[in-house]
């Protein structure tokens, strides 16, 4: 049985799977739902699912703030199914994992359509483990750092509950992620839902939406097209970037280890926005200027991840550093904005 790593929640065995699933000349794969698969983090997850030829891919996604151009490379693949779905609608499909990270992610967009954003947060997390309870599927939910608000205890581990404006602009997000918590453990006590959380800090790298509005990708676009870099004031609120591939990895292994989480996954490196912007003008464009505007209300004012459970329950640690990262994504971005490198 699956734990926290600090105590067995759990008071009934899960549901039992797929009868196929024990059957003795079984021979096919892994069902394996992915909403939100059409996304930045989701479409890398995919790709990374997909490389095991056990596993076949089902994706759902909305295409909010997804593209199916981020899995043109699976169309057509007999192990990989797209379709278009809104998770605030129940969905039956047979599968044996499901990876829930439907959700706008970049506050622009969450906050956009608030009330949208708690639906697909709350309703969307229940239909999703109905339907884990349905099929008896282990479920993960992408959870995120803002959880715990702006926090009041640096770096933050698991057990930190959080300082969190239930009524703010981005509540809708953060509480919602934070109820869609709770569902997760309360289908899990009540249910015996197998679950998995995750905790995610900010995640970067290539397919970034070139508008998404998050600040790497505002700095690297903004360096490539010679804009100013715009730092939001004060400029010392701190944030930890993950590269997109150490984040899959971390999320792959939560789903196949025993721990329930809630687990942190992200790098502990932690930049100011200053100085993330200086590395941006460093490894892009060292022309580029650096401006500050305005700030939008409740931004957190720092946020580092302790990551001591991720590497002693799952033997995970991010590998990619921030000056390795971007231009990384820097080569992804010109070739999607068709500019390249001054000579
Ligand atoms: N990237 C990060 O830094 C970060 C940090 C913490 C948590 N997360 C979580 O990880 C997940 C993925 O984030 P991302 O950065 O890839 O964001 P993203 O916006 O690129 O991907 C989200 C995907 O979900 C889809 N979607 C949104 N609402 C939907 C709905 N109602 N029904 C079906 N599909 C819907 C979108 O179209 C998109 O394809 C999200 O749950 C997010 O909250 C991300
Ligand atoms: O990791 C997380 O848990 C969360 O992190 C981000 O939220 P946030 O950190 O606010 O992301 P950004 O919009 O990238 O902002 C980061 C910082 O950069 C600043 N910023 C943003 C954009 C910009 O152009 N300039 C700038 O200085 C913001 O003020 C903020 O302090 C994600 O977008 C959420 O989906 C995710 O859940």
């Amino acid at each position: 049985m699956a734990s926290n790593g600090d105590s067995n929640a759990s008071a009934k065995p899960p549901p039992e799977p797929s009868p196929l699933r024990k059957a003795k000349f079984f021979q096919a794969n892994m069902r394996i739902l992915v909403t939100g698969g059409a996304g930045f983090i989701g479409s890398h997850l995919v790709d990374r699912l997909m490389q095991n030829e056990k596993n076949e891919v089902i994706v759902v996604d909305n295409y909010f703030t997804g593209s199916k151009d981020n899995l043109k490379q699976w169309f057509g693949h007999p192990r990989f199914e797209l379709i278009r779905h809104d998770v605030t609608e129940p969905l039956l499909v047979e599968v044996d994992q499901i990876y829930h990270l439907a959700c706008p992610a970049s506050p622009i967009f969450y906050k956009y359509n608030p009330v949208k954003t708690i639906k697909t947060n709350v309703i969307g997390t229940l239909n999703m483990l109905g339907l884990a309870k349905r099929v008896g599927a282990r479920i993960l939910l992408t959870s995120t750092s803002e959880v715990y608000g702006d926090p009041l205890v640096h770096p933050q581990d698991e057990s930190y509950w959080g300082n969190v404006n239930p009524i703010g602009v981005r509540s809708c997000y953060d509480e919602g992620k934070r109820v869609a918590e709770t569902l997760m453990f309360d289908y899990h006590r009540q249910h015996g839902i197998e679950i998995r959380i995750a905790r995610i800090f900010n995640t970067y790298g290539p397919r970034m939406n070139i508008d998404d509005g998050r600040v790497v990708s505002n700095f690297i676009a903004q360096a490539i097209r010679d804009e100013p870099l715009t730092v939001q004031l004060p400029g010392t609120q701190t944030r930890s970037f993950c590269y997109v591939s150490d984040m899959v990895d971390g999320l792959i292994r939560l789903m196949e280890g025993d721990n329930t989480g809630p687990i942190n996954i992200g790098n502990p490196g932690e930049f100011t926005m200053l100085e993330l912007a200086e590395n941006v003008k460093e490894l892009i464009n060292p022309d580029v200027q650096i401006i500050t505007v305005e700030n939008t209300p409740d931004d957190p004012r720092q946020r580092k991840p302790d990551i001591t459970k991720a590497k002693s329950l799952l033997g995970w640690e991010p590998t990619i550093k921030l000056s390795d990262g971007i231009p990384l994504m820097e080569d992804d971005f010109r070739s999607r904005l068709g500019i390249s490198r001054k000579k």
